[in-house]
């Protein structure tokens, strides 16, 4: 059987008192692109650290394809990194850079990355001091996209990039993923996740909530039933999985449903049902369940 690319058991990291990162376990099998949502603090870096070896965790374990990830010598022959704050040596410029990230990562396709530069529109000649945050992510994206590495592990990849150049990030993602590669990626952003990953684990508050498909997300909550009828009103009130009854005036009523349809359909079998629509949850409806409505405008940024 073939190694997960990433698995952890019981991860946990304690700040003094503070729990970072409680219990997470998970595993990601190689080719798939995961994502890790949540709003700030709720322990995403913490656990990508503990992956790459770059903190030790209180307990729990982490392995990379099979390697602990406290082996950090063999481990990171398979994996490319992209951090949150991309620190680049400030006196080489964008090509000098890209030469010695490809002499110390795993191996690079250079013609591979000459598509991704011209893709990225990076500027190669200027001096790392004299990039903006958005182009050190560029350089720093083009040079872990360039590499054979099986594992790409993303922290916030796109938080300073355009929407245009998203939108490239979302194309080299996909041929990352066609091309066999596992994308680990943490996001603030519910489109992007939405966009291009496989699963997606919800953290809260240094806790695992879900790991599920987008569309597998979107069944377990709340979708919105809009039903117009002739005849008696439908009594619903009472019905598993059924709430906010509201009456939208003659022959029409809106409510919530959640779960399996089954009893609400089993409650409405007797109802001269004219049409009925359904509005499955945006993500961001679906992050509201989770978090409250303070926490989504800073998800959803
Ligand atoms: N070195 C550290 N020392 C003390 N506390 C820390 C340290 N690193 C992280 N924390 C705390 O651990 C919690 C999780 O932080 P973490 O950076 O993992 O969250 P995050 O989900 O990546 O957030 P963001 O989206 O803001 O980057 C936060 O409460 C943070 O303040």
């Amino acid at each position: 059987m073939t190694a997960p690319a990433v698995r952890t058991d019981a991860l946990t990291k304690h700040y003094g008192r503070l729990p970072a990162l409680e219990d997470l376990t998970i595993e990601v099998p190689p080719g798939e692109v995961f994502g890790f949502l949540g709003p700030n603090g709720a322990g995403k870096s913490t656990a990508i650290r503990l992956l790459l070896g770059l903190a030790s965790p209180t307990s729990g374990r982490a392995w990379l394809f099979d390697v602990p990830a406290a082996d950090v010598a063999v481990a990171h022959r398979r994996v490319a990194y992209v951090p949150a704050d991309v620190a680049l040596w400030p006196r080489l410029t964008g090509q000098e850079i890209l030469h010695l990230l490809a002499r110390t990562g795993p191996g690079i396709d250079t013609a591979y990355r000459d598509e991704l530069l011209a893709r990225f529109d990076v500027d190669l000649s200027k001096r790392a001091d004299a990039y903006s945050t958005g182009n050190r992510q560029k350089i720093a994206l083009v040079a872990a996209f360039a590499t054979r590495a099986p594992l790409l592990i993303l922290d916030e990849p796109t938080s300073g990039l355009d929407p245009l150049m998203e939108q490239q990030f979302r194309r080299t993602v996909d041929e990352a993923r066609d091309r066999g590669q596992t994308v680990f990626l943490s996001s603030h952003q519910l489109a992007e996740v939405e966009a291009v990953c496989d699963r997606v684990g919800i953290l809260r508050a240094g806790r695992l909530s879900e790991v599920a498909t987008v569309p597998d997300l979107r069944r377990l909550h709340r979708s919105e039933v809009t039903l117009t009828y002739t005849g008696p009103a439908p009594r619903l009130d009472a019905v598993p999985g059924v709430d906010g009854v509201e009456s939208l005036g003659e022959g029409r009523l809106r409510f919530a449903l959640t779960g399996p349809p089954g009893p609400a359909l089993h409650a409405l079998a007797d109802v001269d049902t004219v049409a009925v629509s359904i509005r499955e949850p945006s993500l961001e409806e679906i992050f509201l369940d989770y978090y409250g409505r303070d926490s989504v405008s800073e998800v959803a940024r």
